[in-house]
């Protein structure tokens, strides 16, 4: 056992000293020691043409009802007594990658462990699911836990490989359930976890394994989403660390920040980001794909922004991209693949050049060495690229400048000298102290996961629906996995034709989806107005405390950031129209300074309440 894991963080600063004290909260169904417990209707899954395949895949977790807990009958609403419920034993390990929060499903768990009876155990696996196999453990108590309460990281535990899915490892993980009597084993992480614990969860029903398994959705690429799962906890806390770059960029002048942000398969995090900062250029994996733009396309599109930009005497800017835009353009992604395959051969790293195809051989070369480089990194535990390793942003940057340098020779380019400025705020937001939203979040499925054990539901994720509405509105339930799964296709031939594993599969931008189409809207505002928006960094207490993703709330509720901008410039308003002026008017007024093609949204907002003199007719 690593000595560390569990140790307190004797040298915590005064922040998180404070953060610890904080008390998430918890919906009524959770605050007593038990929960009701009701079953709906039974499920298939989100892709109707993969359920023979899950069905055939998941014989015994196949079909499971959907649960939801509520606060138990009776006058006190106390449920069974505590001499009823026998002490239960679970275990927990960090399977997916670090994000903010997850140490507090841990906490969670442990609470609602506690409270159901004093003597159930839980243990942590040391050094993630390696700790799983090995059978290494720490006892999670309340001292174990105490600095760890409401703090960033996965450092209580640690984490290895994200990956419980050959036979040897499954084995593995189930000889240590069964050495330590679990009752429940708890798997935190985004999709690829938790479709290793459903495969895990259907291997141990057949083996007649009493260990029932539950996974958790964490996960701070918000890409584990669908009917069940609103967000995944860190999602809220990654993207609110961007905004300083925008003020910064406009207050010289003179730089285009070119910033990459975590998201391989799907780009919930830059559009987020987009929505809560207002950058002037978001490109996006999805759209990219969509339209099969190439790598030159998406050059000469950002260069056209730069001008566009240039021509209103601004040389400043700032862009975002997902990690996983460089698989979105069709070239790369092919030479991508061709790269995957030949590792899959294991044809050695410096081979790999002189195998490829020969266009992809030309493409490579055209790429600038660091790329070339990056490219060749062995690859993730699902096959994929190591993304976080490609310094796409660079390459786009690289390319702009050559491009902008050829427009000023031809004469189509008359501003400045194009300057650009990279970052990754990748890691950096991963390893953040999670938001209230996260702490709370995260606190709550710790809750549930263990009243899912008590219940004896395996193959099943807690969830939380209603997340846009205050804690005491949120409603607990679990959903079984297959009903998240689906199956990929061959797009050739006639009609899809299912292949490969069943798997929840990373969920892209809906490109039909209301915050897609909010950020549509705005795209030609975003781009030349430089209407930054500054939400600032996490904020524990204040007004941005309880702010949300946006991209959360923004199916049903109004889009927040244009009522902080009609705030922004109410002075200006003033001097347009007169008070008790007409609808159109105000309209009109408000649509020439914030370009917003929904500001009659923007009027019927209760804030019209704080602006009694301009109430419009
Ligand atoms: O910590 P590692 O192994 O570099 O993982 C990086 C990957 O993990 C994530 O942060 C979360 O899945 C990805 O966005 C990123 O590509």
């Amino acid at each position: 056992m690593n000595a560390d894991y569990g140790a307190p963080t004797e040298l915590a600063g005064p922040l998180q000293q404070r953060r610890a004290l904080y008390q998430p909260r918890l919906p009524p169904c959770l605050q007593g020691a038990t929960v009701r417990v009701e079953y709906g209707d039974a499920t298939a899954t989100i892709d109707p043409t993969g359920a023979h395949a899950v069905a055939q895949a998941f014989p015994r977790t196949y079909g499971q009802r959907l649960v939801t807990f509520l606060t138990p009958d009776g006058a006190a609403g106390a449920g069974k007594a505590v001499d009823e419920r026998p002490p239960i034993r679970v275990g927990v390990v960090f399977s997916g990658r670090q994000s903010p929060g997850g140490h507090n499903v841990v906490w969670g768990l442990h609470d609602a462990l506690k409270a159901y009876n004093p003597q159930s155990i839980l243990y942590g696996f040391i050094g993630g699911t390696e700790g799983l196999f090995a059978n290494k453990t720490l006892e999670i108590t309340d001292d174990v836990l105490a600095s760890y309460k409401n703090q960033g990281g996965f450092d209580l535990l640690g984490r290895s490989i994200d990956q419980i899915r050959s036979s040897k490892q499954v084995s593995a993980a189930m000889t240590t359930c069964q050495d330590l009597n679990l009752d429940g084993l708890v798997i935190v992480g985004g999709v690829t976890s938790n479709s290793d614990a459903a495969q895990l969860a259907e291997t141990l029903v057949q083996k007649n394994c009493k260990t029932k398994v539950v996974g958790v959705p964490v996960s701070l690429n918000g890409d584990l989403k669908n009917q069940f799962v609103e967000t995944t906890v860190g999602f809220d806390t990654v993207c609110k660390l961007i905004s300083n770059v925008c003020l910064d960029a406009i207050s010289a002048g003179k730089y285009y920040y070119f910033v990459r942000l975590m998201g391989r398969k799907a780009s919930h995090v830059a559009l987020e980001c987009a929505l809560q900062s207002h950058p002037n250029m978001l490109i996006m994996g999805e759209e990219v794909a969509l339209s099969k733009l190439t790598l030159m396309e998406v050059i000469n599109k950002i260069c056209d922004g730069v001008q566009a930009r240039a021509e209103l005497g601004k040389h400043h800017g700032v862009l975002l991209i997902p990690e996983g835009l460089i698989e979105s353009i069709p070239e790369m992604y092919a030479l991508i693949q061709e790269i995957s395959n030949l590792h899959n051969n294991n044809v050695p790293v410096t081979e790999i050049p002189t195998q490829l195809s020969p266009w992809a051989a030309a493409l490579f070369q055209f790429l600038p060495p660091f790329i070339r480089r990056e490219l060749l990194l062995h690859q993730e535990s699902d096959n994929s690229a190591q993304l976080s390793q490609i310094d796409t942003e660079q390459l786009l940057a690289h390319l702009v400048e050559a491009e902008m340098i050829k427009r000023t020779k031809e004469g189509r380019y008359k501003g400045k000298k194009f300057s650009s400025v990279c970052h990754f705020f990748g890691y950096q937001a991963r390893g953040s102290l999670p938001s209230n939203f996260d702490c709370d979040y995260a606190y709550v499925l710790g809750h549930i996961s263990l009243h899912m054990i008590a219940a004896g539901l395996t193959g099943y994720m807690a969830t939380v629906a209603n997340l846009k509405d205050p804690v005491h509105k949120w409603r607990c339930a679990a959903a079984p996995l297959t009903a998240m799964m689906s199956v990929r296709r061959h797009l050739r031939g006639p009609g899809a034709i299912p292949i490969g594993k069943p798997a929840i599969h990373p969920s892209p931008i809906d490109l039909k989806g209301k915050a897609y189409e909010l950020l549509r809207e705005k795209a030609s505002s975003f781009l030349l107005d430089d209407f930054y928006r500054t939400p600032g960094g996490i904020q524990f207490e204040g007004p941005g405390s309880d702010a949300k993703p946006i991209t959360l709330t923004i199916e049903d509720q109004d889009y927040m950031g244009d009522i902080e901008m009609l705030k922004l410039y109410l002075d200006k308003v003033k001097t347009i129209v007169k008070p008790g002026c007409s609808r159109d008017t105000l309209k009109a007024a408000i649509s020439s300074m914030i370009s917003v093609t929904h500001v009659l949204t923007v009027m019927s907002h209760p804030l019209n309440a704080e602006l009694p003199l301009y109430h419009f007719n």
